[in-house]
């Protein structure tokens, strides 16, 4: 079959992997540092997407309360337990691989654009097996500070380092469909993912329920454009 697109850009938390016990379990590692309750799954799942830090600062203004001075201490504590135990508990959500499969079988290049850190996206890729895959991995320290999605600018890294062409870009938060849009390129919402309200909010170009739905909900997107 004809390929969609040349190039599919993938978001990690929350749509390549399901990250959020093992980010749970660092994020409550560091709240219990600082004498803090723990909490629950459920709600620091919409906390993920805009990198570590900003999960912790919603985490601590969760559990009694943000303080700069605080954060400055516990950051540190976060990174260093995330990064030992980055891929426990860390997971591929189902019919992730046989997608993955069938968009290389059409010469589709993969990339991974996550507000995580660079360094720490490529040793949980690799850890979980699937680094091999990606033409291109950036994080969000990549592009230089302030330039992580939102921005249009690791969007358009992806394509330059995917070798260029025609691209689409799945994933589960604000961040990922404004970057796609930025970048003037179709966004696809994963409602499997940390949503943090309707999926519909997020007003991309197509939704995905689970990867079975990817390659027709790409041939669908190449097929309006
Ligand atoms: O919040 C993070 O650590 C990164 O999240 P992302 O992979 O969804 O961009
Ligand atoms: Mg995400």
């Amino acid at each position: 079959m004809a390929r969609a697109f040349d190039i599919v850009g993938f978001d990690l938390d929350g749509t390549l992997l399901d990250t959020s016990a093992t980010l749970t379990r660092a994020v409550n590692h560091t709240l219990a540092q600082a004498g803090r309750p723990p909490l629950h799954i459920e709600e620091v799942r919409p906390l993920i997407g805009g990198g570590a830090k900003r999960t912790l600062e919603k985490g601590l203004e969760r559990s009694g309360g943000y303080d700069p001075e605080d954060m400055k201490r516990l950051y540190p504590l976060l990174l260093d337990f995330y990064g030992s135990n980055i891929s426990e508990g860390s997971f591929p959500y189902p019919g992730l691989v046989d997608a993955l499969d069938h968009l290389q079988a059409d010469g589709v290049r993969l990339t991974v654009v996550t507000n995580k850190f660079e360094s720490f996206a490529l040793k949980l890729l690799d850890e979980v097996g699937l680094l091999g895959r990606f033409a291109a991995v950036i994080g969000g320290d990549t592009m230089g500070k302030g330039n992580a999605k939102p921005s249009a600018m690791p969007i358009r890294e992806m394509i330059v380092r995917a070798g260029g062409g025609s691209a689409a870009f799945l994933g589960d938060s604000i961040y990922d469909v404004l970057a796609a849009k930025n970048a003037g390129i179709p966004s696809i919402a994963a409602s499997f993912g940390f949503l943090a309200g309707p999926v519909e909010e997020l007003a991309a170009d197509a939704v995905i329920d689970s990867y079975d739905e990817l390659i027709p909900t790409l041939s669908a997107l190449a097929g309006r454009s």
